[in-house]
């Protein structure tokens, strides 16, 4: 997208707010207006963000929505606002946490919030200065959109600004504000809140709200039954589902989120805060993306345990309401079967498999323990697969392992199941299952590089690339090469 000079004509933006979480009263947020940032620019804007919105066309010449989107002036209509939270960070309470430096703008007619992330200070910073820097800014809108296009549930990122005001990071970085869509940014980390504040009465409201906004089959007989019609119960038991999905789709394109809190857990099952995080270069399971997990609870193979874990956090916030224990913990139960499940359809679609078969789950096995110890690039191995499907010609995929006779071993059973398929569709679904592009750290840090020095032309190649990432946008090959040398070196830490 190009940006045009504000123009003082644009029309101003009327947009249609309703009241939404800021219905639940002065115990879940405090009011309060963002804080302003010198002369914003704009950075980067999503088309089909603004479209979801119902923007009109050419929103983004308007100086209205520059300012209200740095946080410099308030949309009429809009009573922002920073919600409280509380949470378990790297498996210790935290307390007291809330929106340090997101700030709700409110929801729109259409059912969705909208929050600006890096606005200024709350009542719930703490010892933060409520501002996010440029760099961490850019990343959390390419992944934001990048996952969209994976079709991964996530929270959204309608666009950028940046200011020439300055930031103290490790170095003074200039600020950018990033202004994130979803149906609700309510987190696990709310309703552990106000159980760890014995405030029942407000954990009720907050569940009831869900349930009533975004759940409301939970009310369902067919739903409460096996809980003995209690409607938290089939809440929890809905969030863990969606979760154990959420876990199945980043295990299988290689997604590493970095700071799993839990007031970094989405009740509804989204992709929430993109921080350290990273997608896998070469297959190592025990990957750690974020600098600052010296234990490594984050690392990429043990995010699926780590959600069950943070589930288990939910559930415990959820007893008052829920009654009784035995029953939580059945709700949880079935976490532990649609992961497992929900992975291996992952994984049958990136290899091209369209039946259940009992041997395809040790072919996966194998597979993934070839992946790791050949130390092969986790992308570029599924995409030259779906191209090796597609013209029967396997050399370049062969020529990513050191062990090949332990390859051309796998490939044989491989083959053999794939011979039950059409070969035609199989090669089909591969492409549209294992991407060309992710936003792997040297592309992110390339973007963020160019836009450092005022181009942004690099972030909205990405972008675009990003938003399609099954398609083969010719003359961008080397966006889906190999990452540099240089690219191990790139240390991503909380500091954003
Ligand atoms: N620069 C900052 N100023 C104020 N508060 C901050 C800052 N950075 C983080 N926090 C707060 O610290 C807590 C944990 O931060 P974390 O990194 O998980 O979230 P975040 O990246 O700020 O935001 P979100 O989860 O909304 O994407 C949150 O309460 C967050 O608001
Ligand atoms: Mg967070």
């Amino acid at each position: 997208m190009s940006f045009s000079i504000p123009s003082p004509s644009a029309p101003s933006l009327s947009l249609p707010w309703q009241k939404g979480f800021a219905a639940l009263g002065s115990d879940f947020y405090t009011e309060l207006r963002p804080t302003p940032l010198p002369s914003p620019h704009w950075v980067g804007a999503s088309h089909s963000v603004a479209q979801l919105l119902g923007l009109p066309e050419g929103w983004h010449q308007s100086e209205e929505a520059l300012q209200a989107l740095t946080g410099n002036q308030v949309f009429e209509g809009s009573t922002p606002l920073a919600s409280v939270y509380s949470g378990h960070q790297f498996g210790v309470w935290a307390g007291q946490l809330g929106d340090g430096r997101a700030i709700l703008l409110g929801e729109l007619a259409g059912g969705h919030e909208i929050q600006l992330k890096g606005a200024g200070r709350t009542p719930y910073s703490r010892m933060g200065d409520g501002r996010a820097v440029l760099r961490s800014s850019i990343r959390e809108f390419l992944c934001s959109e990048a996952m969209h296009g994976l079709g991964i549930p996530t929270s959204r990122a309608l666009c950028i600004t940046g200011s020439p005001g300055l930031v103290r990071r490790e170095e003074l970085e200039t600020a950018a504000v990033v202004t994130r869509v979803a149906p609700s940014f309510v987190r696990f980390g709310h309703f552990e809140h106000f159980a760890a504040n014995d405030q029942e009465e407000q954990l009720r409201t907050l569940a009831d709200y869900v349930i009533d906004r975004y759940y409301p089959e939970c009310r369902s007989p067919a739903a409460t039954s096996p809980w003995g019609g209690n409607p938290y119960a089939a809440l929890l038991h809905s969030v863990s589902e969606r979760t154990a999905q959420l876990m199945a789709q980043w295990q299988a394109v290689g997604f590493c989120h970095g700071v799993m809190n839990t007031d970094n857990m989405s009740i509804l099952g989204l992709t929430l805060d993109y921080g350290p995080f990273q997608f896998l270069d070469v297959f190592v399971p025990g990957h750690i993306c974020n600098h600052s997990d010296h234990h490594g609870r984050y690392a990429y193979n043990r995010q699926p345990n780590i959600a069950y874990w943070n589930l288990f956090c939910l559930a415990q916030a959820l007893l008052p309401l829920i009654e009784d224990q035995d029953t939580a913990l059945a709700a949880l139960e079935s976490y532990k079967t649609v992961f497992p499940d929900a992975f291996m359809a992952q994984m049958r679609k990136k290899l091209g498999l369209t039946q259940a078969q009992q041997s395809s789950e040790a072919l996966v096995e194998q597979l993934l323990q070839l992946l790791a110890q050949n130390a092969v690039d986790y992308t570029i191995f599924w995409r030259r697969l779906s191209h090796a499907v597609a013209q029967g010609q396997f050399e370049p995929v062969r020529d990513l392992f050191a062990d090949r006779m332990t390859f051309d071993a796998w490939l044989l059973s491989y083959s053999e199941l794939l011979a039950l398929e059409d070969k035609a569709l199989a090669a089909d679904l591969m492409l549209n299952s294992n991407p060309k592009f992710v936003l792997r750290n040297h592309l992110g840090e390339q973007a963020i590089r160019a836009a450092k020095g005022g181009d942004f032309s690099e972030l909205a190649t990405l972008q675009r690339l990003l938003e399609r990432p099954f398609d083969e946008h010719p003359g961008h090959e080397a966006y889906a090469d190999f990452p540099p040398d240089w690219a191990s070196s790139i240390s991503i830490s909380c500091s954003s």
